[in-house]
């Protein structure tokens, strides 16, 4: 059985998490969230099997030699990502469509894979400096990480045409409203 993908994508720091839970909250009778297996460390607040399945690199190596992976990625030095095949299928057998916060290359893997069946957005921010602006004022991480995904952000930002619609985020009242008229369309 085949159901439906939602891919939210951007560089780190241009509102998805944001624009993600707020669409979970409103459409929890339509939609679930794939939790991605990550090697990262867990930020405050953040909870195993809610906002990932916080694994060690060990347990992720043996789960893509068991080819447990529909698409993962080293996204940044040392840390892995990755989508797990049963995540996907346990949210279609609940009659649901699965929504993504994902890194742009695995987005465009996952449209690849899953063709009319998926959705890709690309969450814009306005520039590249309100990005930076944003990534620091949410304070989660160290100076050399940020400099990490400041400079990935930089390269992701050409990706945008490769999506099927871009979504800008500058005032997130509004991104959040254009993120559920485009869901209920995608899913009528
Ligand atoms: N390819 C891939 N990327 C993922 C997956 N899960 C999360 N990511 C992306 O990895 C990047 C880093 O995520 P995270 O550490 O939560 O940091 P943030 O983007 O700064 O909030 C983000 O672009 C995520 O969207 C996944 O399963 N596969
Ligand atoms: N439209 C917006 N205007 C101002 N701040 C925003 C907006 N969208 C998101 N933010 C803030 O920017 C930061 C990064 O957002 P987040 O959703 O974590 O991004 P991502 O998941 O893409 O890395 C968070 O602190 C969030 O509250």
């Amino acid at each position: 059985m085949e159901g439906k993908l939602i891919i939210f994508s951007a560089p780190s720091g241009a509102g998805k998490t944001t624009i993600v839970k707020w669409l979970l909250e409103k459409f929890n009778d339509k939609i679930a969230f794939s939790i991605s297996a990550s090697t990262r460390e867990p930020r405050d607040g953040e909870v195993n099997g809610k906002d990932y399945y916080f694994i060690t690199k060990e347990e992720f190596l043996h789960r893509i030699a068991k080819k447990e992976f529909v698409e993962f990625e080293e996204v940044y030095s040392g840390t892995f990502y990755g989508t797990l095949r049963a995540e996907i299928e346990r949210i279609w057998m609940e009659g649901k469509a699965v929504i993504f916060d994902i890194d742009v290359i695995g987005g465009l893997h996952l449209k690849k894979k899953f063709g009319e069946n998926a959705l890709a957005i690309f969450v814009q921010p306005p520039s590249l400096d309100v990005l930076v602006e944003r990534l620091r004022g949410r304070g989660t991480d160290t100076e050399e990480k940020l400099k990490e995904r400041i400079e990935k952000a930089g390269k992701e930002l050409a990706y945008a045409e490769k999506f099927d619609v871009i979504l800008k985020n500058d005032d997130l009242d509004k991104a959040c409203q254009e993120a559920s008229e485009l869901l209920l369309d995608f899913l009528k």
